[in-house]
This record gives structure tokens, C-alpha cells and sequence, in this order.
């Protein structure tokens, strides 16, 4: 099987197995084309064969049609996942029409009918999601940190820092450690908060700024790598054969 994850700034995909091991993967800054990017990897897709292409994508309907056109030319089944709200194994509070499905599936990847958890997801933006049981009660999109300090770039005079780590949360003496440090302060504080908030959510992170994160969290975070990718793939493998649970 072939996964795509079509997000904000990188094209991922994976190719599987048999028995859902991954054989390939790689990632791509797809700078607002992806299509075209697509268009180069066909050679590569088509020399792996996959019998089936799942996908998820948060582009928009504009570019997934562009994208679904250059997939017309592998003659490979493919599909694009949209939320369920009411799926078996995870239905959501939240708007079905706006909830962006790379958290649906992240969700969908993690959800555990026996507990009380929170997936925090750290890629072009940090989203922060409840799930009580297998029902998703809400949760919250954050700029990321990359993302948050562009905006304080732009939108002042002397600030002008445009590099520099993201590793305290300790307060800064000079103007780029206190811009870096109030960033990380931001989401590590408010991922504290949620927990002080909901102490019995177990805290599940995924994405390329996990670590980074979770270092500075003061309760135990469960790392989890390819969560979407996980959770593409209970998604179809639950409408192959569904269970009953
Ligand atoms: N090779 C890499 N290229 C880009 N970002 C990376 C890489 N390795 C780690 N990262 C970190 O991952 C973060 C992005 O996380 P992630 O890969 O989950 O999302 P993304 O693919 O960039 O975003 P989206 O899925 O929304 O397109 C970046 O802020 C960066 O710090
Ligand atoms: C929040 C992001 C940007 C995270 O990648 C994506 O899931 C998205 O565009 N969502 C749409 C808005 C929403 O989820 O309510
Ligand atoms: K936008």
C-alpha cells in the first residue's frame, strides 16, 4: 500500500507491506505545488506497485483535484480519507466540515476506547486534541513555533531574529534568548495547563517538534512517530473488514 499525508508544508508518503511494514518513506517541502511534485515521484510510485493509495490532505478541494488527476495516470486505486464523525471507533464533537483531517487520522492512530487521552500534534501547527473514551470532545490550534516567531519578526521593529533554538523555557536576559524561550513557553505551558485541566488524559505527542516539546513537559509524554500514517491505516483496514466494537 501506498500513504500520502499532503500537509501544510511537506508531502510525506510511505509504501507498506503485507503486514503494514513500512519499506519506503520519505518526506518533501512541496512549497504550494504539490501536484507538480507528485508528478516526479509517478516513476518511483509506479516501480513499487502499490495495489492501493490512501490518502490524506489538507490542501484544500482546488489542489486535491489537481493532485487526484496526476494519481489518474498510475491506474492505482486511490482515496482521499474525509472525517467521519461518527466512526466507529472514534466519533468527534467538533465540526466534521472544518476539523483538518491529518488530526482526524492522528487521532484515529492513537484512539483507545479504554482511555482518556490527548494527542498533541507538532507540525506546521501545534494541535492539541481531547478524546474521552473514543469520543473527541474539542481541542486547540497553535502557530508553531517556527510559525510564531515569524510573526513576531514581522510584526515589529527590533525584532529581527530570524534563527536560534527552541531548548529553555528558562526567562531570557538578550532579545533572542527571550523570544525563543517565551515561543517554547507558549505551547509547553499550555500543554502543562491542559494537563492540570484534564489530569487523567494520557499525553500522546507526534511530528517533526515532538521532542523538542515534550522535553520541557512536566508529566510523562508518550512519543509517538507516523501517527497519521497509522491512523490512515485503520481507516481502511476497518472498511475492509469491519469489526464490531
Ligand atoms: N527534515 C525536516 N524537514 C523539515 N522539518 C523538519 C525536518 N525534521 C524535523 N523537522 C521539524 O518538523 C517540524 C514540522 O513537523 P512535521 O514534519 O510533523 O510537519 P510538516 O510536514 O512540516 O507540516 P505539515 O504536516 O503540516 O505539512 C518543523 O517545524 C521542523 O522543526
Ligand atoms: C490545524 C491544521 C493546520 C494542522 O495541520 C490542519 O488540521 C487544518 O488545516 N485544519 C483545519 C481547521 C481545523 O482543524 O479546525
Ligand atoms: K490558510
Amino acid at each position: 500500500m501506498l500513504w500520502l499525508d499532503l500537509g501544510n508544508t511537506r508531502l510525506k508518503y510511505w509504501l507498506t507491506d503485507d503486514i503494514g511494514q513500512i519499506v519506503a518513506h520519505d518526506a518533501k517541502q512541496h512549497l504550494q505545488s504539490p501536484a507538480e511534485l507528485l508528478m516526479g515521484l509517478t516513476d518511483r510510485f509506479e516501480r513499487y506497485a502499490p495495489d492501493f493509495i490512501g490518502i490524506s490532505s489538507v490542501l484544500g478541494a482546488a489542489i486535491n483535484t489537481r493532485v487526484a488527476e496526476t494519481l489518474s495516470r498510475l491506474d492505482i486505486p486511490f482515496e482521499f480519507v474525509h472525517v467521519d464523525a461518527n466512526h466507529a471507533l472514534l466519533s468527534s464533537r467538533y465540526d466534521a466540515n472544518q476539523l483538518g483531517v491529518d488530526r482526524w487520522l492522528q487521532m484515529l492512530g492513537a484512539v483507545d476506547k479504554k482511555k482518556r487521552q490527548c494527542v498533541i500534534g507538532c507540525g506546521t501547527a501545534v494541535t492539541i486534541d481531547l478524546i474521552d473514551h473514543a469520543e473527541h470532545l474539542g481541542g486547540y490550534i497553535f502557530p508553531n513555533i517556527y510559525l510564531q516567531r515569524e510573526a513576531l519578526f514581522s510584526g515589529t521593529k527590533q525584532i529581527s531574529i530570524s534563527n536560534g533554538t527552541f531548548d529553555s523555557i528558562d526567562q531570557g536576559i538578550h532579545t533572542q534568548d527571550a523570544v525563543h524561550r517565551g515561543i517554547l513557553l507558549s505551547i509547553v505551558g499550555a500543554v502543562n495547563e491542559i494537563h492540570r485541566r484534564h489530569p487523567n488524559f494520557e499525553l500522546i505527542m507526534t511530528g517533526g517538534d515532538a521532542s523538542i516539546i515534550a522535553q520541557h513537559i512536566s508529566r510523562p509524554v508518550h512519543l509517538r512517530d507516523n501517527l497519521l500514517l497509522g491512523g490512515l491505516a485503520r481507516y481502511f483496514e476497518h472498511r475492509r473488514q469491519p469489526v464490531d466494537e
